[in-house]
């Protein structure tokens, strides 16, 4: 982690207000904080636009921000959020301030300092996405039951594929939710939920909600 080390500033792609469209808090309004800057390239992923883009904020002005819209529920994401190390000391402000706090990551960088109050939506990204041989193993033993593991699915091997990690590292002990999403556009919702049931499989399934209530290509929803 090197992006503006040392100072209190990061790289902001947006700040908005929104309904939680993903994990179990999906529903809830939300104020999301969507940080610049990803070190993986997931074939299919839906934020291209946050990989270069943003302007520097500092930590005090991020969260003057996040106040305004009067909303303790707080999602940090981007990008890949961690990719910024000063990201680690938003959050550990944010939860001082009584904030819930979510983290989006990846899976693929080192979660062992993230504040032990934030609520941890960690991908374990499947071959499909082509990013798989950058999943970091050790995060999974620094996951609690507060915590949530994501297999974003493009297809029946990558389902099969999260079926036997699933197994393999016994994430139903690890973690509160297990949660299985259709990659966008790439494979119809029904056939996931189909497979999950013909399985019995103990997962939570979920779709982008935010694209259902707005057109799926808006941005800042
Ligand atoms: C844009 S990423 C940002 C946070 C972090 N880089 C990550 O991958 O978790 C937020 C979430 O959106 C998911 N996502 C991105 N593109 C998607 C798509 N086309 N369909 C379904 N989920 C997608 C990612 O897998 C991740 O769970
Ligand atoms: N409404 C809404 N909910 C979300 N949950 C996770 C998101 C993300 O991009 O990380 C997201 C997003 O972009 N919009
Ligand atoms: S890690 Fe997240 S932001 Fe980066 S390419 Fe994959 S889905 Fe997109
Ligand atoms: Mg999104």
């Amino acid at each position: 982690m090197e992006i503006n080390k040392g100072e209190d500033i990061l790289t902001v792609n947006e700040i908005f207000f929104s309904i939680q469209g993903e994990s179990s808090w999906m529903g809830l309004p939300c104020v999301f904080v969507r940080l610049t800057y990803c070190d993986l390239r997931c074939v299919w992923c839906d934020t291209e636009y946050a990989f270069y883009e943003g302007n520097n904020m500092t930590i005090d002005e991020i969260i003057e921000k996040v106040k305004s819209y009067d909303c303790e529920l707080v999602e940090i994401t981007g990008g890949e959020p961690l990719l910024q190390e000063n990201s680690l000391k938003l959050m550990k402000r944010l939860c001082d301030e009584n904030f819930t706090v979510l983290l989006e990551t990846g899976g693929h960088r080192d979660i062992s300092k993230v504040d032990p109050r934030v609520h941890i939506i960690m991908d374990i990204k499947c071959p499909g996405s082509k990013m798989s041989h950058k999943n970091r193993w050790e995060n999974i033993e620094l996951l609690s039951k507060k915590d949530e593991i994501k297999f974003v699915i493009k297809d029946r091997n990558d389902y099969e594929w999260a079926k036997e990690i699933i197994k393999k590292f016994n994430l139903t002990e690890k973690v509160g939710t297990i949660l299985f999403s259709p990659v966008f556009g790439e494979i119809e919702p029904i056939t996931l939920a189909t497979w999950i049931l013909e399985d019995k499989l103990h997962v939570r399934f979920q779709i982008q909600l935010h694209k259902y209530i707005w057109s799926p290509t808006t941005r800042g929803v």
